[in-house]
């Protein structure tokens, strides 16, 4: 089923669980786990987001479903969405870290930073709001080490 963003919407759709599973499967049957290290799963990664750049590159800004895209190049697209997306779940495995739970734990930080009633039809950044500098420090947001971690109110 379409979303209404153009997004894709299936019963029975693809997890971030299924997929960490195969690209540990995949490399369990190749003997690779020697080479997926975590630095070399993120600089295989940022290569991937660059390949992906490079289909973005000198095109100007692109209306939001590519109407103008062949088949091929769209397929292109996927294939380096998914180059990136495999690399970064590998990598969370890799690291330890639930790649979903956390990405859930940040959607509910960005909630709270970001509320709708001080951001509705901006695209600021939390700190040029008022009360910004309030809002970080309930939240432990930007801590010395640069990082979240601090946050303790959430799972
Ligand atoms: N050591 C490796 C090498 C590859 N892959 C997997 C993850 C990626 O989805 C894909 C990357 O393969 P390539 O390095 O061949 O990169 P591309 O598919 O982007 O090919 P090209 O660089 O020719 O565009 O294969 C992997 O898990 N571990």
């Amino acid at each position: 089923m379409k979303g209404e963003e153009g997004g894709m919407e299936e019963e029975n759709s693809v997890t971030i669980n299924d997929l960490m599973k195969r690209m540990a499967e995949f490399a369990r049957e190749r003997d690779w786990d020697q080479f997926h290290s975590p630095r070399n799963l993120l600089l295989a990664l940022v290569g991937e987001v660059g390949e992906l750049s490079e289909i973005f590159q000198w095109k100007g800004e692109v209306p939001r479903g590519l109407p103008d895209w062949n088949k091929d190049e769209k397929e292109h697209l996927g294939e380096e969405l998914s180059d990136v997306l495999l690399y970064l779940v590998r990598l969370s495995d890799i690291c330890g870290v639930d790649l979903g739970k956390a990405a859930l734990r940040k959607l509910e930080l960005n909630a709270r930073k970001y509320p709708v009633q001080q951001c509705k039809a901006s695209s600021k950044k939390y700190t040029n709001y008022n009360n910004a500098k309030l809002q970080g420090e309930s939240l432990n947001i930007g801590n010395e080490n640069g990082n979240e971690d601090a946050i303790t109110e959430l799972p």
